[in-house]
């Protein structure tokens, strides 16, 4: 008897050391059961769960591994090396508070070895960074985007984290996502992880005309099918589950983890799915965004992310970190409103800028208000057709192919343009009693096809007057406070505000004998802006902070875009 048990040991080991781990598990499988049939409780039987266990975490099969040594330890409830491999079970089914007791119980026992010291209290420190983001929603971003430069480098995944977020169905949209308390610019809404992602050169512009992006698509749709969820959650069908299918199974008490079968049967929980479905779920549910390099984007299947509506007046913004999509306050929100991301550039005119949507026409608070103005002022839809054919005439030139009269005309233009819009303000009675921020709404409408104009013209001459430059640079200061107004999350805006930075930089430079108070006030005015937009994409920070990496800051500002 024993030979045969010796026999096993040995064969489960020697499998275990050629990490053939499932033949391991098996082999350890029979070990135990013999154990159990001839000699009943004993210091090997210890031994052969706590192997398979180890076997198990090898093959991520984290729950059986965590059976596994909750019956060991409740033959040797202080066998160390099980301690330690119920702690990474733990950690594996993130469960963290879990951990962070078990850590601690081993970390007590007396002459413990050194490297296995070091090693459980690097898990309870993993555990405890872990527990304070999935439950308290405590993330550290500072100086994230500059640490991960580099193409390949990622950085270290975030936990999912749910929270002041509610799901409702909403009398326009279908379902939406809903604050559940007042919140400030900055605060953390929730933080998703993808069901399924997949990481890809970046793809252009337009999702249906690349192949790429098929691809893309259709291995989405592969890893769909052979994803598994250990906790089935999602809204697949049109149905509004309970927000509790979202959370992160570490913040659920442990009483209520287990779904009933009434749950089980919701339709939330389909376990099969036709190709179409799936494709279906691709095509709509699927979240695009840039990643730290920017060669790279990552496509991924997001829940929480895909329930946020568009708003040409959004509030909320997404940023990619890895594959990890975090949703922050953007403006100050109260507590039941809805929250809204934009899905696109929103700094173009009514059409325009529907037309960049998925096949839906937006009804949001600003396009509303738009619609029903431009059917009363006519004279705003003229503005509008002469902004748009400047703009077609301009689109995709570069500031190299026009002469310095050229850009001094497209400056005018731009000029002009503005200037009527302002004078409209002035003159037309219907537009008199409007509040600061439908005015920025309607010069948001302009402010991306002014940009576009003006960004040829900026390449000032070298012969340029201070008065140019000063002029140029207040003029992009102010589409910058548009944009910042209506999005105050804008890439577009710190787009633009890097550009104008460099420009000004530069002509100091080729000037550096010549001081400039105003230029130096005007860069001021920059870091101001940027450093509003940074805080709204990562929290708060203090400024020296911020103004010490602001510079790589700038540069790295269009990795976290996002699109669908
Ligand atoms: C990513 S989903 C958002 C969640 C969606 N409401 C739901 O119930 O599944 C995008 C879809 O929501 C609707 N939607 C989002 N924003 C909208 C808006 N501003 N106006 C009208 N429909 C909108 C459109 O049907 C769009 O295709």
């Amino acid at each position: 008897m024993e030979d045969k048990a010796e026999h096993l040991r040995k064969e489960g080991r020697s499998l275990f050391q050629s990490e053939r781990w499932a033949e391991a598990a098996g082999v350890y499988g029979q070990y135990i059961d013999f154990l159990l049939k001839e000699q009943g409780p004993s210091e090997q039987l210890v031994l052969g769960y706590s192997n398979r266990a180890e076997t198990y975490l090898h093959l991520e099969m984290y729950a059986d591994a965590l059976e596994d040594t909750e019956k060991a330890l409740d033959l040797n409830p202080l066998h160390l090396k099980t301690l330690f491999r119920k702690a990474k079970a733990l950690l594996g089914l993130k469960l963290y508070q879990e951990t962070v007791a078990v850590c601690q119980k081993f970390l007590r026992q007396d002459d413990l070895p050194a490297d296995y010291r070091e090693t459980v209290s690097d898990l309870l420190r993993q555990a405890k960074r872990k527990d304070k983001q999935t439950r308290l929603g405590q993330f550290e971003f500072r100086g994230l985007s500059y640490r991960h430069g580099e193409p390949g480098d990622t950085p270290s995944e975030f936990e999912t984290f749910v929270g002041p977020v509610e799901l409702k169905r909403t009398p326009e949209m279908d379902r939406g996502l809903f604050a559940t308390r007042d919140l400030n610019p900055g605060e953390i809404l929730f933080v998703a992880a993808p069901l399924t992602s997949v990481r890809h050169p970046k793809l252009p512009g337009s999702i249906v005309s690349s192949n790429l992006s098929l691809r893309v698509g259709a291995s989405l749709v592969d890893r769909l099918v052979g994803s598994t969820c250990p906790y089935p959650r999602g809204p697949i069908s049109q149905d509004t589950p309970p927000m509790r299918f979202f959370k992160p199974v570490n913040s659920i008490p442990s009483d209520l983890r287990q779904l009933s079968t009434e749950e089980l049967q919701h339709p939330t929980f389909r376990t099969e799915f036709d190709e179409d479905t799936l494709f279906d779920i691709v095509r709509r549910r699927q979240v695009r965004h840039g990643t730290m390099n920017r060669m790279e984007e990552i496509s991924g299947i997001y829940f929480l992310p895909a329930l946020i509506n568009h708003s040409c007046f959004p509030n909320v913004i997404l940023t990619g970190f890895g594959p990890a999509l975090v949703c922050r306050a953007s403006r100050e929100i109260k507590k039941e409103d809805q929250l809204f991301r934009s899905y696109n550039s929103v700094f173009y005119p009514l059409e325009d800028r529907n037309a960049l949507l998925d096949g839906f026409r937006c009804r949001c608070e600003r396009c509303a208000f738009d619609r029903l103005l431009l059917q009363e002022i006519p004279e705003l839809r003229r503005l509008e057709f002469r902004c748009c054919r400047l703009f077609v005439d301009r689109l995709g030139e570069s500031p190299r192919f026009h002469s310095e009269e050229e850009r001094a005309e497209m400056r005018r233009e731009f000029v002009q343009t503005t200037e009527a819009l302002e004078e409209l303000f002035r003159t037309e009675p219907k537009l008199q009693n409007l509040t600061a921020i439908q005015k920025d709404w309607i010069r948001a409408s302009f402010v991306r096809m002014y940009w576009q104009l003006l960004e040829p013209a900026m390449a000032l001459a070298p012969t340029a007057s201070k008065e140019d430059h000063l002029h140029q640079l207040r003029l992009i200061l102010e589409a910058a406070r548009i944009m910042r107004s209506v999005d105050p999350a804008s890439l577009e805006a710190l787009e633009m505000l890097e550009k104008a930075h460099n420009q000004a930089t530069m002509w100091k430079v080729q000037r550096r004998l010549f001081r400039c108070k105003e230029i130096d006030s005007l860069l001021k005015e920059f870091f101001g802006e940027v450093l509003d937009i940074e805080l709204v994409l990562f929290g708060p920070q203090s400024e020296s902070e911020i103004k010490s990496t602001m510079p790589q800051f700038l540069l790295h500002n269009f990795l976290y875009s996002v699109h669908i």
